[in-house]
């Protein structure tokens, strides 16, 4: 029998957020009311270029905060480079953290701010709630529409040594308050707004599908779905057009509300092991292994994605209609990351056959396999990894 989730005990997270046009502005007055003295500014090369950085650095010079770049940050950020932002926030004595960037960026700064406050290497958080004390205070101005790292208790870095991509879950690190302006997506090209859209549509039909989720989190991630798959195309096309641009943020934010408080499932468990093998774009892994999750799980939860096939516009069969329902919402999955340009194996990003055993046991070590509809064992895995290949 389903379970109802109505009465359930639960606890939801979610930061002060401000929403809309000139929220990035906002940066140095929330710095000055946290209290901060002297600020470390995490960005990347690419979130100064496009101008987006600047938007920050100003507002923090109106308030007359000064603050310190720290710049080196990677897509999808390496241990070693969260344990040098570390060390320069310390040398500094910067007392705040203002992260503006994509995920890499924002999940950068988590990584310094609890390493700062608990003077412990970043892998040694790995895992649910392992993070005993919170980190330095903490802004995020996200400029893509997709980690939503700027809402969630996610802060996901990659280790080096092991070549995979730790997750860290604790509500430590959601940020103090985050500051989400459309306008700074703006900037985004072709490819980097389908694969940071792709992992925000991700994100919601995990977070929908997930043995976690809640009716606060449907209600979220159903509208995410919605969103996403009504502006993505649009937003490609016309990377200019703020009012795309601002559903496809409000997307984002809704995945990330629902993903953060329902968590993910078998996409992200088996993305994370591919981004930390080749270093590959994490909203392109999972855009990749999406339907092939889908496909797996359907039956375990057939209700769930009949909804997530209706959001998306599929034209979705009779309620009994399981084989129907599968292949219509696998369709229009495709149909969807097709028409957005993602249609790649992952063979050609690099992957081989051999790899699949590792990339296997890796993910099924991941904290965002428990709340995958259903379990999955390691031959499961390969078998997915393999339709991918
Ligand atoms: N913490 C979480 O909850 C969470 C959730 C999902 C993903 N992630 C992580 O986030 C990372 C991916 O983040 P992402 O997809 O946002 O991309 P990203 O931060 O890795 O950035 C990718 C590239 O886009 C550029 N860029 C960013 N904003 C831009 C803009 N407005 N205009 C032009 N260029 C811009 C950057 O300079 C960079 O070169 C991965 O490491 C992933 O694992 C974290
Ligand atoms: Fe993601």
């Amino acid at each position: 029998m389903t379970r109802n989730k109505l009465l359930d005990l639960r606890k939801f997270v979610a930061p002060e957020f401000v929403f809309g046009d000139g929220a990035a502005g906002l940066a140095g007055r929330y710095a000055r009311n946290l209290g901060a003295r002297r600020v470390l500014v995490v960005t990347d090369e690419g979130v100064i270029r496009h101008g987006c950085a600047g938007l920050v650095l100003e507002s923090l010079a109106r308030e007359g905060l000064p603050n310190v770049v720290f710049q080196e940050v990677s897509s999808n950020p390496r241990d070693c480079e969260v344990m040098a932002g570390a060390e320069t926030c310390l040398r500094e004595g910067c007392d705040a953290i203002v992260a503006v960037g994509g995920g890499s960026p924002m999940d950068c700064a988590k990584g310094i701010g609890i390493v700062v406050t608990n003077e412990r290497h970043i892998s040694s958080f790995e895992g649910v709630d392992n993070v005993p004390r919170p980190g330095l205070p903490l802004i995020c101005v996200p400029t893509t529409s997709g980690s939503s790292a700027d809402v969630s208790q996610f802060a996901i870095v990659s280790d080096t040594s092991r070549r995979l991509k730790l997750a860290i879950v604790s509500k430590t690190v959601v940020p103090d308050a985050a500051l989400i302006d459309p306008r700074t997506t703006t900037t985004m090209g072709y490819e980097l707004t389908a694969h940071t859209g792709l992992d925000a549509l991700t994100h919601a039909v995990e977070a929908y599908a997930s043995n976690a989720s809640s009716p606060v989190t449907d209600l979220h991630a159903l509208e995410a779905v919605r969103l996403v798959s009504a502006n993505l195309l649009a937003a490609m096309r016309a990377p200019h057009d703020l009012e795309a641009r601002a559903r496809m943020m409000l997307g984002s934010l809704y995945a990330g509300l629902a993903f953060s408080n329902a968590i993910l499932g078998a996409v992200h468990a088996l993305a994370h092991g591919l981004g930390g093998l080749l270093d590959l774009p994490h909203g392109l892994c999972n855009a990749i292994l999406l339907e092939h999750v889908v496909a797996a799980n359907y039956e375990t939860a057939p209700g769930r994605y009949r909804n997530i096939g209706l959001a998306l516009g599929a034209a979705m069969p009779e309620v009994g209609d399981h084989s129907g329902g599968r292949q219509a919402l696998l369709e229009a999955l495709r149909r969807l990351t097709r028409e957005a340009g993602v249609n790649c194996r992952l063979s050609e990003l690099g992957v081989q056959r051999e790899d699949l055993p590792e990339l296997a046991a890796k993910a099924l070590c991941d904290p965002c396999l428990v709340t995958n509809p259903r379990p999955f064992t390691i031959e499961d895995i390969v078998g997915i990894y393999e339709k991918a290949l």
